[in-house]
């Protein structure tokens, strides 16, 4: 399955990451850029050896998502089906080991997306096979991986210089209850895929070529996307049943997306132009409460129609909401409904790019009850936009009766790697 074409340094560094001079073999690979895959001789898994893309075909599963671009992929290009979302800790101090396996980890990803195993040893029997296998004869599916940092990172390695003034922990927020052991993280890999295998199968690989350097803090499985980022998507539904994603940011409204999702010339952080602040919140849903509100009600807390997805004022899914209409002498959609509460309307003109997945981690061992819900992402180009709308929904969204936030996270992706560039080069400065 694999094809000796690296020598004896790579094959150390890339089957066990030995650290040891495995930076210069990485650093090799990098300077062919988008043909490092060529040079490293990596294994093409779909069955008759060729992408869709290079087919031209865009439909999944053979949709190859490029890894290199402005921007990282998994933020504005469409949402796939599955998430995959880890969030690591760093458990070394030396910055050098750190480099690499963010070297490792951007040669093993960019392959990953193109439908590849991670780069390849010479298959010796007497060494672990350097990729785990299970995606072996599986397409693309579309898989993106994308990374960001945690605020507590730039505290350590001598990066304290390249934090942004923007990334620090989120500040408590009403309405909290979080689980220390879903919250926070140094590093955060988000794998998307239509194919759930796919995108565990690039964490996973990821997780084992940082042994030693991170572990995993927590790890969360979605399903099912809950908003859509291009016009082309249709709307999906979240588990409350409703559609989620009608008012979202679109990938093709470029100026919008300049204004609310992008860092740009405003940081004090120039490496930084062209990535984005991603909040993860872990939000159960209190399912059984909800499936005993009666339609009125599940209405009246979104402030949309269920079956239609039209705001109350409307009767389609894409009638601007009105929310000044009054009938009979009251609000038409409440002063409570989540969709007045959180849009640009309530909020000083403040957008952000939501990029969700439903998910459910089975039950609730106290209570029996479904531990399910929304896996909150959104993209900022500041993180203050989601503290200002999360302060006013935790204090008077309706919604709030049957949610409850259990986990949260802030990291900041850099923007997206050109040729020749690597994670570990982008994140320390060359
Ligand atoms: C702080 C940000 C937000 C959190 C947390 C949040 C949780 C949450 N939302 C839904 C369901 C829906 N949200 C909808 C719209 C919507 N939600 C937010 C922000 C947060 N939601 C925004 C910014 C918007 C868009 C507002 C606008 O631009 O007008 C909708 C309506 C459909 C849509 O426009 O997407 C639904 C439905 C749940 C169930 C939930 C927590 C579990
Ligand atoms: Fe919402």
């Amino acid at each position: 399955m694999t094809e000796a074409s690296g020598g004896v340094t790579r094959r150390r560094f890339l089957g066990g990451l030995g650290l040891a001079g495995g930076g210069l073999g990485i650093a090799a690979a990098f300077t062919g850029g988008s043909a490092a895959g060529a040079v490293l001789g990596l294994v093409d898994r779909s069955p008759d050896g060729r992408s869709e893309q290079a087919a031209g075909a865009v439909s999944t599963p053979g949709r190859v998502v490029p890894f290199r671009g402005r921007h990282q992929a998994g933020i504005i290009t469409p949402a796939q089906d599955r998430l995959v979302f880890g969030a690591f800790d760093v458990v070394t101090d030396s910055a050098g080991a750190l480099r690499d396996v963010l070297d490792a980890w951007t040669i093993a990803a960019e392959a990953m997306t193109q439908g590849r195993s991670v780069p390849a040893d010479d298959g010796s029997p007497q060494a672990p096979p350097t990729d785990t296998g299970e995606a072996l004869g599986l397409p693309p599916a579309a898989l993106t991986v994308t990374i960001g940092y945690g605020p507590r990172l730039f505290a350590r390695f001598g990066l304290a210089t390249r934090r942004p003034s923007a990334l620090a922990e989120l500040p408590p927020l009403p309405g909290d209850r979080l689980d220390p052991a879903r919250c926070g993280g140094d590093i955060c890999i988000q794998a998307c895929s239509d194919d759930p295998q796919v995108a565990f199968h690039a964490v996973r690989n990821v997780t084992r070529l940082g042994r030693g350097v991170v572990v995993l803090r927590w790890l969360q499985l979605g399903f099912g996307r809950t908003s859509s980022t291009t016009t082309g998507q249709q709307t999906p539904r979240n588990l409350m049943g409703f559609k989620d994603g009608t008012r979202n940011l679109r990938a093709d409204d470029t100026a919008a997306l300049d204004r609310h999702v992008w860092i740009g010339t405003e940081t004090d952080q120039p490496w930084l132009i062209g990535g984005s602040y991603l909040v993860a919140r872990r939000i159960r849903m209190l399912i059984e409460a909800w499936d005993r509100a009666s339609l009125s009600e599940q209405e009246r807390v979104i402030g949309r129609r269920k079956v239609s997805g039209a705001p109350l004022t409307g009767s389609r899914e894409y009638d601007p909401p009105d929310f000044s209409a009054v009938r009979a002498g009251e609000l038409v959609i409440p002063s409570d409904a989540h969709i007045r509460l959180a849009s640009p309307e309530h909020n000083a003109g403040r957008r952000m790019l939501r990029r969700g997945y439903s998910y459910t981690d089975g039950i609730d061992l106290s209570t029996g009850e479904l531990d399910a819900g929304l896996f909150f992402i959104s993209f900022h180009k500041d993180p203050a936009t989601f503290i200002a709308v999360q302060r006013i929904l935790g204090t008077q969204d309706a919604l709030r009766e049957y949610i409850v936030h259990t986990g949260s996270a802030l990291f900041v992706c850099p923007p997206g790697l050109q040729d020749g560039e690597s994670w570990g080069r982008q994140l320390f400065g060359a």
